[in-house]
């Protein structure tokens, strides 16, 4: 239960933070997509720990192996198997926590539920997992290519630092020249600064990430439970840390009356449009084919090198303080994952069928 996400183009992760392997199956994918291994590992590298001063310092270089479904470059139709092998767990950080709880992390309830304490590295928990997923996002996106799909996530807050542009106003390729992934470089330095001093605190902070999918079509989500933001805010929701999820105006939205907050429709040519996106993409659960934007919220990595209160196995009061490799900030490696997971549902919604008129069917 629960390691398995979408409905047609779908992807099972398995594998824990400190055990042998992660890894990906990837069903649905459609047959005879020419498939660049070089663009997988890419947002691998993207994706990897210890990529520079403010990430965490494991070193691992999340090389994938293709097991399965791919044959002269192309996929087969067939289930894609993908496999990423750990090569720097250093359980001996988290002996000294094999029978405590970390405030906030997955320790507890995952006790609770299991009644098995997978203590090295946090386990299945770790968010080592969201390797396999971006191994499996980066297949979707070379699915939506064919299509002209595009999805660009960046860094839009750390902490209290906010960028007021919008993604219009931005360049978004910046992003990738800078290892916090904020596409303004000015409000990148004082970023990577604030991770950098909250890190010498043996603190942690939280950020957002916002993201744009462009040249979806119209007629993508399904009208009542299925829509297609609840199903983007599943994927984000399913992320490690994420707290927020917002699309379109979001919580902004509420402060704007229905006269400026409606997006009026115009027609040029053959193309139907808006004038403005209030709505981010999407009306009635169901893509418009503007842009669809959205934000993640991420909260303060749970692992701090501080004392902390907690509980043992036991019940007995501790005190619990982090050790090892931690992430100061998740939100820089957060970029290509939030991207992967939104890509899997573009890609899944696709294949969905993009309309219901029976002479398209
Ligand atoms: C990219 C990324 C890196 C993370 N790195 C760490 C980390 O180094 N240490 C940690 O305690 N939590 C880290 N987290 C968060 C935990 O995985 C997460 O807090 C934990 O699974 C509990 O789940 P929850 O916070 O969603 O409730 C990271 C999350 C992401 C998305
Ligand atoms: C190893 C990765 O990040 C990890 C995410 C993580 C957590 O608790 O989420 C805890 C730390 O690792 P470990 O599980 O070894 O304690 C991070 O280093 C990775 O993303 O590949």
């Amino acid at each position: 239960m629960g390691n398995t996400f979408g409905k047609l183009f779908k992807i099972t992760t398995f594998g824990e933070s400190h055990g042998k392997a992660l890894g990906a199956i990837l069903e649905g994918c459609p047959a005879g997509l020419e498939l660049d291994e070089e663009k997988i590992r890419l947002e691998m590298q993207r994706r990897k720990p210890g990529q520079s001063k403010i990430t965490t310092q494991r070193k691992e270089e999340d090389e994938i192996e293709i097991l399965s479904g791919v044959f002269e470059g192309k996929t087969t139709g067939t289930p894609i198997g993908i496999v990423i092998r750990n090569a720097d767990q250093k359980s001996k950080d988290y002996t000294h926590i094999a029978d405590k709880f970390r405030p906030s992390h997955a320790d507890f309830t995952y006790f609770e539920k299991y009644g098995i304490r997978d203590y090295r590295g946090g386990g299945r928990s770790s968010a080592r997992e969201t390797a396999a997923r971006v191994a499996g996002g980066a297949i979707a996106k070379q699915f939506l290519a064919t299509q002209g799909i595009t999805v660009q996530a960046y860094v839009s807050q750390v902490g209290e630092l906010t960028l007021q542009k919008n993604y219009q106003e931005l360049s978004l390729d910046l992003a990738e020249d800078n290892i916090v992934r904020c596409p303004d470089p000015e409000m990148a330095d004082q970023m990577i600064s604030l991770i950098d001093s909250v890190r010498l605190d043996r603190d942690t902070i939280g950020g957002v990430v916002s993201c744009v999918i462009k040249n979806t079509p119209a007629g993508l989500g399904e009208p009542v439970f299925d829509r297609l933001h609840a199903e983007l805010g599943k994927a984000m929701l399913s992320i490690n840390a994420v707290k927020g999820f917002e699309y379109g105006s979001g919580f902004e939205g509420v402060k704007m009356r229905g006269s400026l907050h409606n997006d009026a429709i115009v027609k040029e040519g053959d193309k139907v449009k808006t004038l403005t996106n209030h709505s981010g993409g999407i009306q009635g659960g169901i893509s418009n084919g503007e842009d669809i934007y959205f934000r993640v919220a991420f909260k303060p990595v749970a692992t701090i090198m501080q004392d902390q209160e907690s509980i043992n196995e036991a019940g007995e009061a501790v005190t619990v303080s982090g050790k090892g490799r931690h992430d100061p900030c998740v939100v820089p490696r957060a970029v290509p994952i939030v991207e992967a997971m939104a890509a899997l549902v573009i890609a899944d919604y696709l294949l969905l069928s993009k309309t219901n008129k029976l002479a398209q069917l």
